[in-house]
């Protein structure tokens, strides 16, 4: 996330005096709120997302309270959109005069890598966040991988929370209390086969169960939602987006998401993969009814010497991408049937600047179920774990 020296309280200079050495205890049942400043965490396999709620409504009491240390973190927060090389706040997501816990305010949503997480720790070593902050709402599985270095390293404790629950939490809160500023958070895709851009339809979220939530990380998570207390996570697969981005580095030479989904943009995957055409001719195989613009074999076409050499980097990111998406929306698609559940959501960060990938879902899912089964996107993309880790900054937060 790189440094900036804003966060240090200038009357705070002790070194890490106070720095406790194991985890206090804090109960979740006290009913009392924790102190400013507000943040959900989530560490997750690849992207480190971070929630800021950022309060308009301070009583003027609350006002002469609050340190100038946090002002300096809500004025550094808030006024840029990149922290040091690879911090970006999503400005774009940003949920304005959202009510939350009596205070209204602001959720800034704000990500970087997780491989950057050891430079974050130092950084907040040498800025003294342990002075500002003792406790971090975090989830992911980097809060149980980082917790003794927070402890020890920064001196903040960490609440560790389940990821899936603030998945599940967060999106439900998302669409129940915010969604995106007055605009509907969940939308399906209308004219999946066109080429021109995605045509959002708002789907009304207000009573969907049961529903299925595939959350595309850097793994794959399904879950089936009963209630707003009822959910189980009831398969998984490895193959994810740190899948698609892992092979797309190998093959093409791309360095980042952004770059292997330009290249995707720019590629023709019937290059590489091998169509039932290619094998039926163009009538495919009716009796099984596979259509000849099927895929019968992701990359099937790369044995032979001719095809790889006319196939073009950004033909091997599109069919990277195609292959996995259509991997997860084939056993989403099976998982659904199975619990005879109409409507699944898709959300992770894999979906972020891919309209790809949203398509083909929007279309593989009513293909394969003959129109009985929809796709549904959700605007905050990845973003949920860390607004369910956010709600836990009060105990007697309760969805309505
Ligand atoms: N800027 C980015 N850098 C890296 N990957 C990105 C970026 N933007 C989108 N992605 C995609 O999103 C995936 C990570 O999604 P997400 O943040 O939801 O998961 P995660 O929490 O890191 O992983 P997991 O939940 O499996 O621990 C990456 O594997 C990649 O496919
Ligand atoms: C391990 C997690 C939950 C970490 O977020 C995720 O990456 C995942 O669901 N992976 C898929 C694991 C599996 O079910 O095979």
């Amino acid at each position: 996330m790189g440094d900036s020296s804003v966060f240090k309280d200038s009357s705070e200079n002790s070194s890490n005096k106070s720095k406790p050495s194991r985890p206090r205890t804090y109960s979740s049942r006290s009913g009392k709120k924790h102190p400013f400043p507000w943040f959900g965490l989530d560490i997750g396999g690849t992207l480190v997302k971070l929630i800021y709620f950022e309060p308009l409504s301070l009583s003027p009491d609350e006002e002469k309270e609050e340190k100038d240390s946090l002002k300096s973190i809500r004025k550094y927060l808030t006024s840029n959109i990149a922290y040091g090389s690879t911090g970006v706040r999503d400005t774009r997501l940003e949920l304005k005069n959202v009510t939350f816990q009596g205070y209204t305010g602001n959720l800034h949503f704000i990500r970087f890598p997780s491989e950057e997480m050891d430079k974050f720790v130092t950084m907040a070593k040498e800025k003294q966040f342990a002075t500002l902050i003792d406790l971090f709402h975090a989830t992911g599985g980097g809060a149980f991988k980082f917790e003794q270095k927070f402890l020890t390293e920064i001196g903040i404790n960490l609440n560790k929370l389940d990821e899936l629950d603030c998945v599940i939490k967060g999106i439900h809160f998302v669409q129940h209390k915010c969604g995106l500023n007055g605009h509907f958070e969940c939308f399906s895709i209308s004219n999946p086969l066109s080429d021109g851009p995605i045509e959002k339809a708002p789907f009304d979220f207000r009573d969907p169960y049961p529903y299925m939530v595939a959350n595309i990380g850097s793994g794959v998570s399904i879950m089936l939602v009963r209630s707003q207390e009822d959910y189980a996570r009831v398969s998984g697969t490895s193959l994810g987006g740190g899948t698609f981005l892992g092979l797309c580095c190998l093959l093409t030479g791309c360095e980042t998401y952004d770059e292997a989904i330009d290249l995707a943009t720019k590629g023709d995957s019937t290059k590489v993969d091998k169509l039932v055409s290619d094998i039926y001719g163009e009538g495919g195989y009716a009796k099984f009814g596979l259509p000849g613009n099927v895929v019968a074999s992701s990359f099937g076409k790369m044995n032979s010497e001719e095809d790889r050499k006319s196939a073009t980097k950004e033909d091997l990111a599109k069919a990277t991408l195609v292959t996995l998406t259509n991997n997860i929306g084939s056993l989403v698609f099976s998982c659904a049937q199975r619990e005879g559940v109409e409507r699944v959501v898709f959300a992770g960060n894999f979906l972020r600047i891919n309209p790809i990938s949203m398509r083909l879902l929007s279309y593989a899912m009513d293909f394969w179920s003959q129109g009985s089964q929809k796709a549904l996107f959700l605007e905050h993309e990845g973003y949920f774990g860390a607004v369910g880790a956010l709600l836990d900054n009060y105990y007697f937060y309760k969805v309505p």
